[in-house]
């Protein structure tokens, strides 16, 4: 791929492996999970989630979707138990979506697709930092969490309230005191398996945790997030829709659940 990956025809999830080969690699992601295949692992813990507004630092749109990032230089927004032993810290949290509500999630269950899925991204302090732990296959843990239609949510409309100052690529602002928690859906029943960054480079370090219950997102609030660009200012317009990678082959690996 001579230019830079993206989502469409040119330079998609199907072209990518052309420069990052691991996309055909034994533990990619996402996956489609079918719970009737998954087993209940009486071992697995609670995720056990604390998380600090004041660590909130600024949204980006980077070109493939819109990111909040997080000040990471300490404990104070953090993962811990769960599927994965020690402690991991909140470095951002990204969405992906579909231009209408039949696409849009990245994992799918037992074949459905929600419109949108959320990951949170966290890496492991075992390492010194979020780009050493990437590189390494317990380096990082993503909680994901489904969006489906339904009522207004209004934590996800505080970050819509921020679009207007990320539409192009390469826009950031300052953006304070938001608290993730608020993301979550009130059961914390979950998924877990072993997979891989779902966007170029595709790093096989992630330790995938996807909550079973979805949270709300209203159709106009939907809307809001198709109206973002991947394109930068001055560039032919292009919306920014349908950024989500397929799921990809399991090859053997198991799913456990949290949950009976
Ligand atoms: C270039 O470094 C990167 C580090 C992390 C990521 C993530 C977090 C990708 C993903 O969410 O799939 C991308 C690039
Ligand atoms: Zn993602």
């Amino acid at each position: 791929m001579s230019h830079a990956w993206g989502y469409a025809a040119n330079n998609g999830p199907d072209k990518w492996a052309d420069s990052f080969p691991i996309a055909n690699g034994p533990r990619q992601s996402p996956i489609d999970i079918v719970p009737g295949e998954a087993s209940y692992d009486a071992e697995l813990k609670p995720l056990v989630l604390k998380y600090d507004p004041s660590t909130c630092l600024e949204i980006l749109n980077n070109g493939h979707s819109f990111q909040v990032t997080f000040v990471d230089d300490t404990d104070s927004s953090t993962l811990k138990d769960g599927p994965i032993s020690g402690t991991y810290r909140l470095k951002q949290f990204h969405f992906h979506w579909g231009a209408s509500d039949d696409k849009g999630s990245e994992h799918t269950v037992a074949g459905t697709k929600y419109p949108a899925e959320l990951h949170l991204v966290h890496w492991n302090t075992k390492y010194e930092s979020f780009g050493k732990a990437a590189s390494q296959p317990d380096g990082l843990a993503v909680v994901g969490v489904f969006l489906k239609i339904g009522a207004k949510n209004a934590s996800l409309q505080k970050l819509i309230d921020a679009f207007e100052s990320i539409k192009t690529k390469g826009r950031q602002s300052s953006f304070a005191n938001f608290n993730p928690a608020t993301l979550l859906p009130g059961c914390l029943d979950y998924w877990t398996y072993d997979g891989s960054l779902t966007t170029p480079p595709l790093l096989e370090s992630v330790t995938w945790i996807v909550c079973k219950e979805p949270i709300s997102i209203s159709s106009e609030q939907m809307g809001k997030f198709r109206s973002l660009l991947f394109s930068a200012e001055g560039e032919a317009e292009c919306c920014m829709v349908d950024n989500y990678r397929p799921p990809q082959p399991v090859k053997g690996r198991p799913v456990r659940a949290s949950f009976k």
